[in-house]
């Protein structure tokens, strides 16, 4: 017997279902952050074994960049036209194709082309992959999902950190721990797969939500944002250009810069994306009830000012064991677990309520303009800040035998840090004056009490 769908729609997918298709879509996401993370435990080796300089290792992670600009720029055309399940295996199977690339020969240029495939394949997933929750959880619990894809997005990171710990016999060349992020990324393709039949299934038998449209630019709505909006994109470009390149050069910095083993060197750089596993859900939950949006943006960039200082010229204090049940423990001087502790803090703080304040700041209607633009220009300064710490390590001669020569990277990101500030402090005084958009004061009460005034 056939089902007239127009008399008898199909019922909405059960509760299992859809928090099944999030684990299969955050499984996508974790091989995905785990491959973009695979390089900064190799950077020592690359510049022992296949003698790169610091100025190269900056080279591959802006190759990632340029590329994403490019899938951007061309706007999520494959996932308007393909769909999400298929979108989300093809960009999967780009991203292992860039890992083979990455990790199959000691050539510069190879390596360059990997990383440049992964930035293909790499960002149009993410885009894909919140496309996909937007379909199957809008109207129901989209920020909580969302918090959750972001968690294990995280745990992919910190992983790539910890393998110097778990897969350390890997470590003996650059190559085995990139074929270790390659099997890594079988994980992201195997998942894909794996949501293509959850989504295949549930078009027969279940009612989805209507296909979001991938976030697109479209070049008249820009005129339309305001001053608020401005200054968020400029604290995203300020905050991820410092957070994600001191995040790749980190695990080399700690070794040559203050001596740490690769294990130690890899557990701290972890505690970053650990913080951000466990803190960023909470922030969200804690700023949706008191707000003071843009007041939390100022305070976590004045709290990340002094960080890249601390670490440069604070002494390093007694030594304190750093255990991370089933992964591994080392020892680490207490001012770079500290530091590393309330940059984690901050980078749960400042992207849980940054992303959403755009919502209340831009008219529904622009929001996909908005965020398309945000990440564009995000790739924009992520992609200088590399070559330019790069160019830094190099020019003031970096080493174990000359640490100092690190200082001057740390007083870049240090100016980046101020202008966040700068930035933040903008918004904060644009946003308690008559033309706010009520990032101070909008509670998830007071919404709910507006909401109940209307009805
Ligand atoms: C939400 C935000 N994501 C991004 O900024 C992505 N465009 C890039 C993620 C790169 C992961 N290695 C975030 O992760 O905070």
């Amino acid at each position: 017997m056939t089902r007239d769908h127009r008399l008898d729609p199909l019922p909405p997918p059960p509760p299992a279902y859809r928090w099944a298709v999030l684990v299969f879509v955050s499984l996508a996401m974790f091989g995905n952050y785990y491959v973009y993370d695979a390089l900064g435990p190799v950077i020592d080796l690359m510049r022992e074994q296949l003698g790169f300089s610091y100025r190269q290792i900056g080279l591959l992670s802006t190759a990632y960049n340029v590329a994403a600009l490019l899938v951007l720029l061309a706007g999520g055309i494959f996932i308007d036209r393909f769909g999400t399940k298929k979108a989300i295996t093809v960009f999967a199977l780009v991203c292992l194709a860039a890992a083979v690339l990455t990790a199959l020969t000691p050539r510069y240029e190879t390596i360059l082309a990997g990383r440049f495939l992964l930035g293909l394949g790499s960002e149009p997933l993410i885009v894909a992959a919140t496309t996909a929750l937007a379909k199957w959880f809008k109207g129901r619990e989209l920020s909580f999902a969302f918090g959750l894809n972001l968690s294990i997005s995280r745990l992919g990171s910190a992983s790539a950190d910890w393998s110097t710990g778990f897969a350390a016999p890997l470590y003996g060349n650059w190559q085995d721990p990139l074929w270790l992020a390659t099997a890594v990324c079988g994980i992201t393709l195997t998942a894909a797969l794996l949501y293509w039949m959850m989504e295949q299934r549930a078009q027969r038998h279940y009612q989805l939500g209507p296909t979001e449209e991938a976030e697109k630019l479209r070049l008249r709505d820009l005129y339309a944002f305001s001053p608020s909006y401005w200054y968020i994109v400029a604290l995203c470009v300020v905050f991820y250009s410092t957070v994600f390149p001191f995040r790749t050069f980190a695990i080399d910095y700690f070794q040559q810069a203050h001596g740490l083993d690769r294990q130690a060197a890899g557990l701290l750089s972890s505690l970053l994306p650990m913080a951000a596993i466990v803190i960023t859900p909470l922030f969200g939950l804690w700023v949706d009830r008191v707000g003071r949006r843009s007041f939390f943006m100022a305070a976590g960039s004045l709290v990340m000012l002094p960080l890249f200082l601390l670490v440069t010229y604070a002494p390093p204090g007694p030594d304190i064991p750093l255990l991370v049940p089933l992964v591994g423990s080392a020892t680490v001087p207490l001012t770079l677990l500290l530091v590393m502790l309330v940059l984690g803090a901050v980078f749960s703080l400042i992207p849980a309520v940054m992303w959403p304040s755009v919502a209340y700041i831009v008219d529904a209607r622009r929001l996909g303009s908005a965020y398309a633009m945000m990440t564009l220009c995000q790739q924009l300064g992520w992609a200088v800040v590399p070559l330019v710490i790069g160019y830094l390590n190099d020019a003031f001669r970096a080493s174990p035998d000359h640490p100092g020569g690190y200082a001057a990277g740390m007083w870049f990101y240090t100016a980046l840090a101020a202008l966040g500030l700068v930035f933040s402090w903008l918004l904060y005084r644009s946003e308690r004056g008559p033309h706010g958009h009520g990032l101070e004061t909008i509670t998830m009460h007071s919404a709910a009490e507006r909401i109940h005034d209307r009805g």
